[in-house]
């Protein structure tokens, strides 16, 4: 687990965008596994600014998102759905028909996480999968006591994401109890993670993740045994970690190896 430890919320943002334009710059038809919540907001304003701009485009990737609510329409302005068209997918050049989010409202909802499965078999897997945190250490819907090697299925949500949710939904509105998210085996198979939490709410979850024990109780623990798992906070969300100046440390080592390296090429 590679632990980026950055100034502020922007440097956060363009650090992990440029981990997927790098991404797009090797591979243009990547498949990636996309987030929703208010952390990676400015990450896609960056992707967008960037497609804008013309220095990359979207036109072969297929995405797929970590998850959606039950019972909620794709049109209902809180589903997921509506969320990543309105903050991402409507403003750059991807083909509408290449983006996936689990279907909150199937018919069926175990067939529909039998079918989101396959499909990213069938897509090759997923190249970049981005993740937020909640303040619980889930990942995706994957609440605490989630199965490790849990694959896409229906999940109950705990009262504290519901209550960390409310502010989305209107006095009274239905708020959704259950969802449909990507399991932490289906997270661990993509083959780079990139991780972004941002905030002093966020600093207990990033210290359980980094340094606790592989858990259930904390599921992004679980991200410890991943090959390729790049966490980038703010100094907020570090704020509880034992040793940060070794984390800094190690960067900027990587980056004067990486600088040495270029001077090879
Ligand atoms: N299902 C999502 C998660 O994928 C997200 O990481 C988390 C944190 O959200 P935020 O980034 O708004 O703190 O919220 C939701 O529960």
């Amino acid at each position: 687990m590679k632990v980026v430890i950055l100034d502020d919320a922007a440097n956060v943002a363009k650090y992990g965008a440029g981990i997927f334009l790098d991404q797009l710059a090797k591979k243009p038809d990547s498949v990636f596994g996309l987030a929703t919540g208010s952390t990676p907001l400015s990450l896609y304003r960056e992707l967008i600014d960037s497609n804008h701009r013309g220095e990359v485009s979207f036109a072969g990737v297929k995405t797929f998102n970590l998850d959606e609510y039950m019972d909620l329409a794709p049109e209902h302005p809180q589903s997921y759905r509506h969320f990543m068209n309105r903050e991402f997918f409507d403003h750059i050049d991807i083909n509408p028909d290449n983006t996936r989010v689990p279907p909150g409202d199937a018919a069926n909802p175990l067939v529909a996480c039998r079918e989101y499965e396959a499909a990213i078999r069938d897509a090759g897997g997923i190249d970049i999968q981005l993740l937020g945190i909640g303040r619980n250490g889930h990942i995706g819907f994957n609440e605490p006591t989630s199965c490790l090697s849990s694959r896409t299925r229906v999940k109950t949500l705990t009262r504290e994401t519901i209550e960390d949710n409310a502010r989305f939904f209107r006095e009274g509105e239905f708020q959704p109890q259950l969802s449909i998210t990507m399991g932490i085996g289906t997270i661990m198979e993509a083959r780079l993670v990139v991780l972004l939490a941002t905030g002093r709410s966020k600093a207990k979850a990033i210290r359980a993740m980094v340094e606790g024990p592989v858990s259930a109780w904390c599921p992004a623990s679980a991200l410890q045994m991943h090959p390729a798992t790049v966490v980038i906070v703010d100094e907020d969300a570090a704020s509880e970690l034992t040793d940060p100046a070794f984390f800094k440390h190690i960067e900027a080592q990587n980056q004067a190896l990486l600088a040495r390296l270029q001077g090879q090429a």
